[in-house]
């Protein structure tokens, strides 16, 4: 088992302790929800469900956790307070250090993890693009985002290899670029032991061609000046040092590798030659991250630069361009919204809204950086709300992350009845619920003061008064059983 890993013996800087630590399982991370909750709410709810976790030396939003189970099942992370991803993948994200109002393009984005901390980072402004070439992943990627409070992301679905230079963001090109390319994994041995295709070398040299491609692509699209991190979870010399070693000789002095250190992370230097071959010497700059050094997943990060001083010449393509989405600029659910939840609808002009088909509205926010019609987006911002029926429903996503602006009809519920209402159980309410309520309709369920979702406050007879959950039945079922 794990023979594959006998070609990086010369590579690694403490074998016996690099096989150990491929083969032991591996301790997840959780990061703190920012753009929902504080860091002290998270550690203290953590520590109310009885989660044992550490501070991560390099990631102040992150921890490693003993249960990951736990915090997955639990409430505070289906309302999006916080996610569970495995600690070392975070590190591509905070050295491409997005900052906010910028632009960023996630070039291989899904399911979205990296895309949602950077939105995150840049504190929900600016504009991120998530792309990914496959369609249920980046599903996957609007859900994520969505349910942790993203209203800054546009989602795409292209070959990165060949993404379109025009349009979205201006012709100006992206302030940073995340590739995390497709690799052959040989890095995650410690989640997947039996592993997929690993060790096969043609398949490196064919994820090579691939990850070559999507980095020179990157390279175009970015603005001088801009930055690029390039990461991959696998070993592999053909897929690391020499992708990066491809781009410095395509673009000649356009870009360099930039020293990148990440205080409390343990890295060894990327190699300088592999096989009979060498590559430019910048490469030793690029961070191998090897299990057993910080006990993580192993990782390869590289941090490129673009130079201000000229600008590669682009290509000029264009593609047909298909407008699907439309501006919501009647916005006639707004008056429901004021009278149901007395929602003072003026924070709303720094939100753009957007429909991509006649019922359903989805929700940006506004920047100067702009939307598109071109690339064509799969998915705007937040799902926010659909109106085809008599009375316009507010989406969960929406409702958890404006719930703060709902001033009426709004019950803080107990911790069992959050769980019947997760369940989609019927919730009997108190007397003192009740005369929260004004009457039948919309209720924003709360939890310790935390928007939870929707509801649908319903009597029967004069006496008895319920909601009825319009919680997701897919969100509470992805995550597990709810305790
Ligand atoms: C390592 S995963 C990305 C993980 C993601 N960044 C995250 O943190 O959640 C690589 C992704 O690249 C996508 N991919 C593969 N080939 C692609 C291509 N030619 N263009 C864009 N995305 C591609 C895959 O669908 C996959 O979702």
């Amino acid at each position: 088992m794990m023979e594959f890993l006998e070609r990086y013996r010369d590579i690694v800087d403490d074998w016996p302790a690099f096989l150990h630590f491929s083969r032991k399982p591996l301790k997840s991370g959780v990061w703190v929800n920012l753009l929902k909750t504080e860091q002290r709410v998270c550690e203290r709810l953590l520590q109310e469900a009885g989660i044992d976790f550490e501070p991560l030396r390099w990631c102040r939003f992150g921890y490693r956790v003993s249960d990951p189970g736990a915090v997955v099942s639990s409430w505070f992370f289906l309302v999006g307070l916080c996610h569970v991803q495995d600690v070392i993948s975070l590190v591509p994200v905070i050295l491409l250090d997005p900052q906010p109002g910028e632009s960023v393009l996630d070039l291989c984005a899904a399911p979205g993890n990296k895309t949602s901390f950077a939105a995150m980072l840049m504190k929900n402004s600016g504009r991120i693009v998530a792309n990914d070439m496959d369609t249920h992943r980046l599903g996957t990627a609007m859900h994520l985002c969505a349910r942790l409070g993203v209203v800054t992301a546009v989602f795409t679905k292209y070959n990165g290899a060949s993404y379109p230079y025009s349009g979205m963001i201006g012709d100006a090109g992206f302030d940073r670029i995340l590739v995390d390319a497709p690799c052959s994994g040989e890095g995650t041995t410690r989640k997947n032991p039996s592993g997929p295709g690993w060790c096969d070398k043609d398949f490196s040299l064919r994820m090579s061609r691939l990850q070559k491609a999507l980095l020179e692509r990157a390279v175009r699209l970015c603005k001088p000046g801009g930055r690029i991190v390039y990461s991959t979870c696998t070993y592999a010399p053909e897929e690391n040092e020499e992708v990066v070693d491809h781009v410095l000789r395509v673009f000649d002095g356009l870009i360099s590798v930039i020293d990148a250190d990440l205080p409390g992370l343990v890295c060894s230097e990327g190699i300088d030659s592999w096989e009979g071959r060498s590559f430019d010497r910048q490469v030793r700059k690029c961070l191998r991250i090897w299990p057993h050094q910080n006990d993580t997943g192993g990782f390869f990060v590289a941090v490129l630069e673009k130079s201000g001083d000229r600008e590669y010449p682009r290509g000029s393509e264009k593609d047909p361009a298909l407008v699907r989405w439309k501006k919501d600029e009647v916005c006639s659910w707004m008056s429901f919204l004021e009278k149901r939840f007395e929602i003072d609808t003026t924070a709303f002009d720094a939100y753009q809204f957007y429909r991509g088909n006649k019922k359903r509205v989805h929700v940006i926010k506004a920047e100067k950086l702009g939307i598109p019609g071109f690339p064509v987006p799969l998915g705007i911002g937040m799902p926010f709300l659909k109106d085809q029926g008599a009375v316009p429903k507010l989406t969960t996503a929406a409702s958890m992350y404006f719930g703060a602006m709902i001033r009426k009809n709004a019950v803080d519920l107990s911790r069992e009845q959050l769980g019947a209402y997760f369940r989609r159980e019927e919730v009997t309410l108190t007397k003192e619920q009740i005369s929260l309520c004004d009457g039948r309709g919309y209720v924003l369920v709360r939890h310790r003061g935390v928007p939870c979702g929707l509801a649908m406050l319903k009597s029967r007879g004069s006496e008895i008064w319920y909601l009825e959950s319009l919680f997701p039945a897919g969100w509470a079922k992805a995550y597990g059983q709810l305790n």
